[in-house]
């Protein structure tokens, strides 16, 4: 359903030149949900503008929905939808009027537009808020409305930009719901970006882990969880270089890293590096507020992949020379 070779972005700006995207090759079947995951300024928004015609590659090809890219930009919209961040529907109208513009922007006549919107209010529990303004709405109201704007069409792959970013637990949930089932149900090939690992074990069949602008790994959330072996120690302390030091020295350590809170490391079996570590801590007189060993997450993926953790907000896209 999207087939993605050499696809690349560079970005002039007065100051610097940005490699977006450096050369990402993708394929995601039909009936798929493929999270593309990574921090923030890894490429993932400036991917899938590419790949919704919304921006221009500075190289590469890709087929999206069975037409390509380039060279039929028109077809390709007509079979995808799009939820950007911010959503797409005007702050000003009200749910359903909203709903039935789009549906009519998309040439539904007017019988079918109102079907359409009627089955997308009722789908996304939205018919008790058909006269509500768009502005009035609650974030996870309103991530709703933004689904059935960009399924308005019936769109055969559906594109989700961080489609919980900001929205309380529940209002996550009842999103990851309506994500599922669309796909159970419907079939729709769902391609989100996301940077919570959470969202990207729960709802994707298979994960993209993209840094720097390209594709660091892939597979399915366990199979990369697979590639990391052993466990992961987490130790919280006010001392995280001395912890660090110590932990450096246990057998088989690997990947230590630190926060202000504490330190983060792998070892081959945490039930036998803890009692090593602890006394060892003891004796060097530095206390530890907590202790926790756990399975590798993505987070440990990604850790290895890069040789640094996900949320580490303070990267930038490599500039070219
Ligand atoms: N129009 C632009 N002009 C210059 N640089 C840009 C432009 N758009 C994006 N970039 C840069 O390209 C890199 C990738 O940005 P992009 O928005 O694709 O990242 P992202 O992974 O979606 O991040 P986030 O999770 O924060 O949305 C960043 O360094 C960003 O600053």
């Amino acid at each position: 359903m999207i087939h993605v070779r050499g696809l690349a972005r560079r970005f002039h700006t007065r100051r610097s030149t940005v490699d977006a995207v450096t050369g990402v090759d993708l394929d995601v079947a039909a009936g798929e949900v493929v999270g593309f995951l990574g921090p923030n300024g890894a490429g993932k928004t400036t991917t899938l503008r590419m790949l919704t015609t919304l921006l221009e590659p500075s190289a590469g090809s890709a087929e999206v929905a069975g037409h390509d890219l380039l060279r039929e930009p028109a077809l390709v919209r007509r079979r995808i939808g799009y939820v950007a961040q911010g959503g797409g529907c005007s702050p000003h109208g009200r749910v359903r009027e909203e709903l039935v513009l789009q549906a009519r922007l998309h040439r539904l006549d007017r019988d079918r537009a109102r079907r359409r919107v009627d089955e997308l209010m009722d789908r996304f529990a939205l018919t008790d808020l058909a006269d509500r303004p768009t502005a009035s709405l609650s974030g996870g109201q309103r991530r709703r409305v933004d689904l059935a704007v960009g399924l308005v069409h019936d769109p055969a792959v559906l594109f989700l930009d961080e489609p919980t970013v900001a929205l309380d637990p529940r209002s996550r949930a009842h999103v990851w719901d309506h994500v599922r089932s669309l796909n159970a149900e419907h079939g729709t090939t769902i391609f989100l970006t996301t940077h919570y690992l959470d969202e990207a074990d729960a709802l994707c069949d298979r994960v993209l882990v993209i840094d720097h602008g390209r594709i660091v790994a892939a597979g399915s959330p366990s199979e990369l969880k697979r590639q990391v072996s052993g466990d992961v120690v987490e130790v919280g302390s006010a001392r995280p270089s001395a912890v660090a030091e110590i932990a450096g020295r246990l057998p088989g350590a690997r990947d230590v890293t630190t926060t202000a809170t504490g330190v983060r490391f792998h070892v081959p079996r945490g039930d036998t590096a803890l009692p090593e570590l602890l006394p060892a801590l003891v004796l060097a007189g530095v206390s530890i507020t907590s202790v926790q060993v756990h399975r590798p997450t993505l987070d440990d993926v990604f850790l290895a992949m890069t040789g640094r953790p996900l949320h580490d907000d303070t990267q930038e896209a490599p500039v070219a020379a």
